[in-house]
């Protein structure tokens, strides 16, 4: 080590500033004088502030605002349309992000009494961490959080053509006439939506299997794929891009159009697509790029695996949480696993023992609820009857369309449907999955039935309100009796 190179030491030092970061920091320290240090080599507050989650949610709100108000009579009169306003629902996104300052989220770790370390983190031994010449160490933990980035398929000619990400999706100032958007998954049809809202004129999703959001109930698919059908959009299922050309590619920045027209060539049928731009949502890569976990004897790429402690496996002092550890790449989850970290951080510095299930991640496996904000909307959590057959439960199932006063008073034309997945040994809830407007906030009701294991017998005490969405369980728990 050269005279030249500054050292500190924290008690935990994190790497990477996300939402799952942030928190990891902020339990491994509360109420106590540990000190925490966060690296950040972009922006405190991560993927999910500015580039996915809270952009893409402001986009999408004002059209669904509109769909609500459109489909009630007495409201519908008064609209005089129901597309967005472009500008303004930008304009909007543009406030949510803060212009991508994140000086406000750095105030808040400093409040905290987290320091926050601008530059790339890179581990080069047992609990150092380099950022440029400097050599941080940790007395504690070192947390890693980086998150993920988006992969891009290995297709002739596509990152060539630099397509858009999510990133672009989210950030978006140009609006494409003509898009193709590869992919099926979450992205996929939640940026479909919002596209579609501010003005797409042709959509064409290509997806290489037989359904959109294939981790669901079939049944979520295939009514989200109506609706987007419905609306124009040519999906093309069971096909890849064979091969992209472009001319005039064109670094322009995010969100903006990055070239001239591009063709895009499909596999089997060969059909050709002449498009605007093109999206690829097709998942997401841990990023692990430039850590130097090959300094600690682990491979450089693909998840960090870690226990329900969220500890790496032969490291004591390294966590891993959030979308870079492989397990569920949402924000709640990855907030959750921070917390759990950083309780048992804070547990193992104070020398208690792990025994308590708050030391444990254990909802990771079996009871991950999830909203995705399409139109309609899908929330589910749990196991789907398939994952729960294939782990060897005796199940059973409730499964009918969702029809109650509570979603007649939404929309008299309203479609919707539910199912509930159910240990029959255990009489327990396993999973539930809602697709409808309104069923964003049924789910949490769902995920305490599974993760309290609350048997039917005692559920069917709880009762749902009058005139709500949440009669549906009532339909449900009447269905199995
Ligand atoms: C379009 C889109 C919409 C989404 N919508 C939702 C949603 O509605 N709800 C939901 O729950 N989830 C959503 N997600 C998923 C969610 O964004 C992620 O699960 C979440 O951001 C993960 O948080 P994280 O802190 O693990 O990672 P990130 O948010 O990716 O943060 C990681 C941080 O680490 C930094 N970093 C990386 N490497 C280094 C390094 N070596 N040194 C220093 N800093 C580093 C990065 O700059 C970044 O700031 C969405 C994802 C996308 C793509
Ligand atoms: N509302 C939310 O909770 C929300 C919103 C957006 C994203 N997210 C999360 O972000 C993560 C990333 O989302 P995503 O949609 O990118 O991933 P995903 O895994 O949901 O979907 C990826 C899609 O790309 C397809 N694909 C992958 N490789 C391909 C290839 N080579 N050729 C053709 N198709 C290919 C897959 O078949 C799949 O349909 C997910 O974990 C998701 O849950 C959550």
């Amino acid at each position: 080590m050269g005279n030249n190179t500054e050292t500190s030491t924290y008690d935990v030092v994190v790497i990477g500033g996300g939402p799952v970061g942030e928190n990891a920091a902020d339990y491994a320290i509360r109420g106590s004088d540990r000190t925490a240090v966060i690296i950040e080599h972009e922006l405190v507050g991560g993927e999910c502030s500015y580039w996915a989650c809270m952009p893409s949610k402001g986009l999408l709100g004002p059209g669904a605002a509109l769909a609500a108000a459109a489909a009630l009579p007495g409201a519908r009169e008064r609209l005089s349309g129901v597309a967005p306003e472009p500008s303004a629902v930008l304009a909007r996104r543009d406030a949510i992000t803060g212009g991508r300052d994140d000086s406000s989220q750095v105030e808040w770790a400093q409040g905290a009494g987290i320091d926050v370390i601008r530059g790339h983190g890179r581990i080069v031994g047992e609990r150092v961490v380099a950022v440029g010449d400097r050599r941080i160490h940790a007395r504690e933990a070192v947390v890693i959080a980086t998150g993920s980035t988006a992969s891009i398929p290995p297709i002739d000619g596509l990152r060539e053509s630099l397509p858009w990400t999510s990133r672009d999706a989210t950030n978006l100032v140009d609006i494409p006439e003509r898009i193709v958007v590869l992919g099926g998954g979450v992205v996929a049809c939640e940026a479909a939506t919002w596209l579609l809202d501010l003005g797409v004129r042709e959509l064409t999703m290509v997806v290489r299997g037989n359904r959109l959001l294939p981790k669901s109930e079939s049944f979520v698919g295939e009514m989200v794929a109506g609706a987007l059908t419905d609306r124009g959009v040519d999906i093309r299922f069971g096909t890849e891009i064979d091969r992209v050309e472009r001319r005039d590619v064109a670094d322009t920045g995010y969100g903006r159009l990055h070239g001239g027209p591009a063709r895009v060539m499909l596999r089997s049928s060969g059909d050709i697509l002449d498009v605007d731009e093109i999206l690829v949502a097709a998942g997401r890569a841990p990023a692990t790029e430039g850590l130097g976990l090959d300094a600690i004897d682990l491979p450089d790429s693909g998840p960090i695996v870690v226990d329900d402690h969220l500890i790496v496996s032969g490291h004591p002092w390294l966590y891993a949480v959030g979308d870079v550890n492989g397990r569920v790449a949402l924000t709640h989850m990855g907030k959750y696993q921070a917390r759990v970290a950083g309780d048992v951080i804070a547990a193992r510095a104070e020398g208690r023992n792990l025994d308590s299930p708050r030391y444990s991640a254990f909802a990771d496996h079996s009871a991950v609820p999830q909203v995705v904000f399409t139109r309609p909307e899908v929330a589910a959590v749990g196991l789907t009857e398939q994952q729960a057959r294939d782990s060897g439960i005796d199940v059973t199932v409730a499964d009918m369309d969702l029809a109650v006063a509570g979603t007649h008073l939404l929309d008299p034309g309203y479609s919707g449907h539910a199912k509930l997945v159910i240990d029959r040994t255990r009489d327990v809830v396993v999973g539930a999955t809602f697709v409808g407007a309104g069923t964003a906030e049924l789910v949490h009701s769902a995920t305490v039935a599974v993760v309290g294991e609350v048997t039917l017998d005692r559920l069917w005490h709880a009762v749902p309100s009058y005139p709500t969405v949440s009669e549906i369980w009532l339909r449900l728990l009447e269905s199995l009796r």
